[in-house]
C-alpha cells in the first residue's frame, strides 16, 4: 500500500512516488517581456525531451524536504555537530537511495555556527555541541543523475535572533522574485539588498544594523557541479549587467550579517573539490594518487569533506590531501567567517528557468 515516511526518515521517494513522477515545485510567470511564454506551444515542445531531467531534479527535490522536515523537527540545543550531520546524511543516503555516481549526496552537510557563514561541516572527532544560543545555518544538498539541489535555512533556539532569520528569508525571497530569464545579474543584487536595507536587530541592548554578505553570492548549477561558474550577487552596484539565461538551474542564495558583512577564509578545513580547471597533473607521491583514485570514483566533481573520506576507510590521507591540494588537482574550501561575536543567517533555494516557467523546485511548506 501507500507507504508514508517514518521518523528518522527511512523510506525511499520512490517507495512513495510509486508512478516515479514526483511533485512539481512552486511554479511562477515569467514578467516582462516574457509572460508569453507561459503558453508558447514552442516553449512547451522545448520542454518535453528535459522531462526526465527535470523529474530527477524534482526527485532530489522531495528527498531535501522530506529530511530537512525531520531536521528541523528533530535539531535541538545539546546535539553534537557530529550527530546532526549524520541525521542529514542518513536520510539523504536513505531516501534517495544512494547508488554511486547516480544518486547521493550533493555536497557536505554545511553546519555553519553564528559568525562563521558557510563551508563548516564537522571533521572527525569534532566536539561541538550546538548551544541555545546559536544562529545555526543548515546547507545541504541531494543529487539524482548529477542534478543537485542546494537548499538551506537557518534556525535559532533564542526568540532574540527571529529579526535575523526573518531579514535572510525575506531577502531571498526578493532575490528569487526577481530572477528570470534575460535578467541582470547586478538588478537581482540590488533586489535582495533593498529588502537588508529595511532591517535592523536589537541584542543585549545594542542595535545592529543586518547586512548582506557582500562577498558572498548565489550560484549557477550545472550537472555534477555546484557551482556553475555565475555568481549572483546579493549587494546592490556589483555592476555586473551578464544576463540570467533560460535553461538555467540557480541557486538563489543570501547571507546577512550583524557583523562587518565580509567574510575571510579561518578555521580547520572540512570542504574540499576536485578542481575543475587543473587539466592534467603528474603526481609523484603514490599516497596521492591512490587518494586522488578515491575521490575521482566516489565524488568526480563533487564537493566532499574529510568524513566522507573516513567511511570511505582511507586512513592518514592529510599528507596526500595537502599534496592534492598544493597540485591543484583539489581545492580546499575553509570555514567562511564574518568577524568574531557577530551572528549570520542564510536561506536558499534551488530554481529552473524553464522555457515556460519559474519553477522552485526546493520550495517547501516550511520555507
Ligand atoms: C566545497 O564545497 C562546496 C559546497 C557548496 C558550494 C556551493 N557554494 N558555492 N559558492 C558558495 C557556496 C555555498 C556553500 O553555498 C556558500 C556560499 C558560497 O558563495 C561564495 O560566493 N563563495 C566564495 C566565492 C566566497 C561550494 C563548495
Ligand atoms: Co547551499
Amino acid at each position: 500500500g501507500p507507504k508514508t515516511q517514518t521518523e528518522p526518515p527511512t523510506v525511499p521517494v520512490s517507495k512513495i512516488y510509486t508512478t516515479k513522477v514526483y511533485p512539481l515545485g512552486e511554479c511562477h510567470d515569467y514578467i516582462n517581456e516574457n509572460t508569453w511564454r507561459t503558453t508558447s506551444e514552442e516553449k512547451r515542445a522545448e520542454e518535453r525531451p528535459k522531462e526526465d531531467d527535470y523529474n530527477d531534479v524534482r526527485r532530489a527535490a522531495e528527498v531535501h524536504r522530506q529530511v530537512r522536515a525531520y531536521a528541523r523537527k528533530i535539531i535541538k540545543p545539546g546535539m553534537t555537530m557530529t550527530e546532526i550531520a549524520e541525521l542529514i546524511e542518513n536520510g539523504t543516503r536513505a531516501l534517495v537511495e544512494e547508488n554511486g555516481m547516480e544518486s547521493g549526496i550533493g555536497f557536505p552537510t554545511g553546519l555553519s555556527i553564528n559568525h562563521c557563514a558557510a563551508h563548516y561541516t564537522p571533521n572527525a572527532g569534532d566536539k561541538v555541541v550546538l548551544q541555545y544560543d546559536d544562529v545555526l545555518k543548515v546547507d545541504f544538498g541531494v543529487h539524482v543523475n548529477g542534478r543537485i539541489v542546494d537548499s538551506a535555512f537557518t534556525l535559532n533556539f533564542n526568540p532574540k535572533f527571529d529579526k535575523l532569520v526573518e531579514a535572510a528569508r525575506e531577502a531571498t525571497y526578493a532575490g528569487i522574485k526577481e530572477a528570470g530569464i534575460d535578467v541582470r545579474l547586478c538588478d537581482i543584487g540590488a533586489a535582495v539588498h533593498e529588502v537588508y536595507d529595511s532591517y535592523e536587530i536589537e541584542l543585549d541592548g545594542k542595535t545592529y544594523d543586518i547586512k548582506p554578505i557582500r562577498n558572498l553570492n548565489g550560484h549557477t548549477i550545472e550537472p555534477y557541479k555546484i557551482h556553475g561558474g555565475k555568481s549572483i550577487p546579493i549587494i546592490r552596484d556589483s555592476g555586473d549587467e551578464t544576463k540570467l539565461e533560460e535553461g538555467e538551474q540557480l541557486a538563489i542564495e543570501t547571507f546577512c550579517s550583524t557583523g562587518r558583512g565580509y567574510v575571510v577564509e579561518d578555521g580547520e578545513c572540512s570542504h574540499y573539490a576536485r578542481s575543475t580547471d587543473s587539466g592534467f597533473v603528474p603526481l609523484r607521491l603514490a599516497r596521492a594518487k591512490s587518494l586522488l583514485a578515491t575521490i575521482n570514483k566516489s565524488f568526480g566533481t563533487l564537493p566532499f569533506c574529510r568524513r566522507y573520506l573516513d567511511r570511505l576507510g582511507e586512513e592518514k590521507y592529510l599528507m596526500g590531501l595537502r599534496n592534492l591540494v598544493d597540485a591543484g588537482v583539489v581545492t580546499a574550501y575553509p570555514p567562511l567567517v564574518d568577524t568574531k561575536g557577530s551572528y549570520t543567517a542564510q536561506l536558499e533555494h534551488t530554481l529552473l528557468l524553464r522555457p515556460t516557467c519559474k519553477e522552485i523546485v526546493s520550495k517547501g511548506d516550511d520555507y
